[in-house]
């Protein structure tokens, strides 16, 4: 696969954050421009299928995240489809007997019954949100109190945290901050919409999606899932495990470019329900009738806004071409042998007690990353890249190593962790000991 890529001799680890080129990208993109954009002009919105792109890349990155035909949109930043799906859901949380099957949920619904009190910021007086259903009942939960709280990510990339403390601002709701393994036990009767990360960006830890979701669906409350690490990394089973929104960004491992547009998924059973905040233009049932009054599309075209990014949308559509006959469980098996094998090798090489690993070692809790802490992350990464080693900062005091299992080999592997090995000892001696084959260990 990794012929499919543009890459160079430095030891890319960076995909986790900006995946790499897929080599027939530029021309497919050059086409774009040149030709559909050039010579057809204003035909391309039908004739180059410009106006169907969002659901027709939907559909193309939907086997990859375990969903069906017909659930997924993309379009716009991660940021807004967080926005727009945390939104929905509290509107979702308190249509009457609105449980997430579209069954009345369990009275009570957290594991005490009642509900908890709340510790987070409270958001103060609602913009305008009846706090009920469309038809203007009033919304709460079945059997008890209004849903009125949503549970985030405490360990959250900051988007997804300023965004849910914005809708939380509008919806009337508090916004708790939870650690995603305590979050069943903040569930409560209370809980509204639950917006969780299914790998923590900073340590790569990966969460129990199934369980989580099963334990906020008993709640009687919607789980939002972001994927941003996740999609093209690793099975998600959004259908298998009845997720009910989900959004990620398509630049870091499935290669869509820089800004490449994001997905939001919304899953069939909800998308009649899925009442947007930002109801554009685009998701208009028609959207050419140029009515006053908003009539919501139906299925996936309900999640879009306005008129969609085609150059990067249309990029991102070329670079999917490389997942054509590769499995994600083959994807996924690679990668966990490339996490292991370097960690396997920062243990060799690197001197014991220097770095600190804070990915899980338990293969089920671990994404495509590594992140090892040590307190001068910040020099030791800016060191490793001068050397042709690829990896991120991130703040306060962690180097971030992404594996995109496509073109990572095992040999780019074990360089980096006798880079890194030498870097952290040119540290610790104040010189440069960076000669090829520093810090291997003893036959
Ligand atoms: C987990 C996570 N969510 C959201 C984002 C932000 O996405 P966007 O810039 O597309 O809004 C990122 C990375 O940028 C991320 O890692
Ligand atoms: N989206 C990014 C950008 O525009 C510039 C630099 C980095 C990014 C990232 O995606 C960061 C990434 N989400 C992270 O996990 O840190």
């Amino acid at each position: 696969m990794r012929d499919r890529f543009v890459l160079d001799g430095t030891v890319y680890l960076d995909g986790n954050s900006l995946g790499a080129l897929p080599a027939h990208v530029p021309d497919r993109l050059a086409d774009v421009v040149r030709r559909q954009w050039g010579e057809l002009r204003i035909r391309s919105w039908q004739e180059s299928g410009w106006w169907t792109a969002p659901e027709r890349i939907g559909d193309r990155i939907a086997p990859l995240v375990g969903a069906a035909p017909g659930q997924i949109v993309v379009g716009d930043s991660t940021s807004v489809n967080v926005f727009k799906a945390l939104v929905a859901a509290v509107r979702m949380a308190r249509e009457t007997g609105g449980g997430p099957d579209g069954a009345p949920a369990a009275a009570g619904g957290g594991p005490d019954g009642g509900p908890s009190a709340p510790i987070g910021e409270r958001g103060g007086a609602p913009d305008g949100e009846p706090g009920g259903a469309p038809g203007g009942e009033p919304g709460g939960a079945p059997g008890g109190g209004p849903r009125d709280e949503i549970l985030v990510d405490a360990t959250t990339f900051p988007t997804d945290g300023y965004i849910a403390r914005s809708a939380a601002r509008m919806t009337g709701c508090t916004l708790r901050p939870v650690a995603p393994g305590d979050v069943p036990g903040a569930l409560s009767g209370r809980t509204a919409a639950v917006l969780l990360n299914h790998v923590d960006y900073r340590t790569g830890r990966l969460h129990d999606l199934p369980s989580l979701t099963a334990a906020v669906h008993a709640a009687g409350a919607y789980a939002v899932w972001d994927l941003c690490h996740s999609a093209g990394a690793l099975p998600v089973g959004l259908d298998e495990h009845g997720v009910d929104l989900a959004v990620g960004c398509t630049y870091k491992f499935l290669n869509g470019g820089p800004g490449a547009p994001a997905f939001l998924y919304v899953r069939h059973a909800l998308q009649d329900r899925f009442d947007s905040p930002l109801p554009g233009w685009n998701s208009h049932a028609e959207p050419f009738g140029m009515q006053p009054e908003y009539v919501p599309a139906q299925g996936a075209p309900r999640g879009r806004v306005g008129t969609p990014d085609i150059l990067s949308m249309l990029a991102l559509e070329a670079s999917l071409e490389v997942w054509d006959g590769v499995p994600i469980e083959a994807v996924r098996a690679k990668s966990l042998a490339l996490t292991d094998f370097f960690l396997e090798c920062v243990t060799a090489y690197v001197p014991a007690g220097r770095v600190e690993c804070v990915t899980p070692l338990a293969h089920e809790e671990r994404g495509s990353q590594v992140a090892l802490r040590c307190p001068d992350a910040g020099q030791v990464m800016e060191r490793l890249i001068d050397e042709g080693v690829v990896g991120d900062f991130r703040y306060p005091d962690v180097l971030r190593f992404g594996f995109t299992p496509l073109y990572v080999r095992f040999a780019d592997v074990e360089r980096a962790a006798r880079v890194l090995a030498a870097v952290l000892g040119e540290a610790v001696r104040g010189e440069a000991v960076l000669a090829e084959g520093e810090g291997r260990p003893e036959e």
